[in-house]
């Protein structure tokens, strides 16, 4: 039955984290601590997890980390004075502000008031500007932690795209957007399909792709009768969903457990793109300490 190949999140961000720890006693040796800062507003428990699991990883690769956990009833203005100071802050050489925000909060006035070089999400607009420009040449400026995530998963599993149909399901400005610019450049050089909640027949669409990002945030939305056998499948949403068996919130990703049967890769959700998207996190951090270790 099973007999896809998985794509192992969890054991190539490990592998990038041994990596970055050299990197980073590297900087050290220079004077350079890189500091990561995190942002999060309000109490909503899938968040708390994430920005937790940020600290932990900085932790293991030698990056300092604070965090500023501030109640969802603070105002925009009060939010960016906290951007301010962290744009102030010497210690913090990047930082990320967790989204989604609550909705009285402006989200693009807050990506924009994060100095460019020290967003350690990649998405500020200036940052998303280059992305699209095509002028981040390795190493310019960060990019987005999935998008890249997913790019460097595929990368690291020899898994080859050139040529390839692509198929994003999802529009969302931190993976399917961004991930899209990614695909088709030359490099990679992938055709890709940016499909979303106005997409007339997507069933059409998967059964013609040769490569599926799931990025929708809809539980087991693809479904293995609709995969075309072959496929590389990337399961990157994720919901939180009653366990019917013991009534607790279980994370569940955006691909049926049976596409294993007709993919012939395949990233788990958790296990994926996940610990992926932290590792690029770190990757953004530790790049930003060497481009202002070396003076630009
Ligand atoms: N400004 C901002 N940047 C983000 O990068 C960002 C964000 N906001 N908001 C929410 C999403 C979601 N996200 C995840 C990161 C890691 C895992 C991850 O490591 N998941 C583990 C499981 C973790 C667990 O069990 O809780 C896994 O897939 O194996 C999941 C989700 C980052 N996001």
């Amino acid at each position: 039955m099973n007999n896809a190949r998985i794509l192992d999140g969890k054991a190539t961000a490990a592998r990038i984290k041994e990596e970055l720890t050299e990197r980073v006693s590297a900087l050290r040796e220079r004077g350079v601590t890189p500091g990561l800062g995190t942002v999060l507003v309000g109490d909503d428990p899938g968040s708390h997890s994430y920005v937790a699991g940020k600290h932990r990883d900085c932790a293991q690769v030698g990056i300092t980390s604070v965090r500023r956990d501030l109640p969802d009833t603070i105002t925009q203005e009060e939010l960016e004075a906290v951007l301010d100071e962290l744009n102030a802050d010497a210690a913090t050489t990047g930082y990320i502000v967790q989204l989604p925000l609550p909705a009285h909060i402006d989200t693009n006035a807050i990506l924009e008031r994060i100095d460019p070089a020290k967003d350690a999400d990649g998405l500020h607009p200036t940052n998303l500007g280059k992305l699209v420009l095509n002028v981040n040449a390795p190493m310019d400026s960060p990019l987005p932690c999935t998008p890249h995530g997913i790019v460097e998963l595929l990368l690291r599993h020899d898994v080859e795209l050139k040529g390839l149909d692509v198929l994003v399901v999802g529009r969302g400005v931190t993976v399917g957007r961004p991930l899209g610019l990614l695909l088709t450049r030359k490099q990679i050089n992938a055709t890709v399909t940016l499909a979303h909640t106005g997409t007339v027949d997507l069933a059409d669409h998967l059964g013609r792709a040769d490569v599926v990002v799931a990025a929708a945030g809809i539980p087991h939305m693809i479904r293995a009768d609709r995969v075309k056998p072959g496929a590389i499948v990337l399961d990157v949403g994720v919901s939180r969903v009653e366990d019917p068996e013991t009534g607790r919130a279980k994370l569940t990703g955006d691909v049926d457990p049976a596409v294993a049967s007709v993919a012939s890769w395949l990233s788990p959700n958790p296990g994926g793109v996940g610990p992926m998207t932290r590792a690029m996190l770190l990757t953004n951090v530790v790049e930003a300490a060497e481009r202002s270790a070396a003076g630009n």
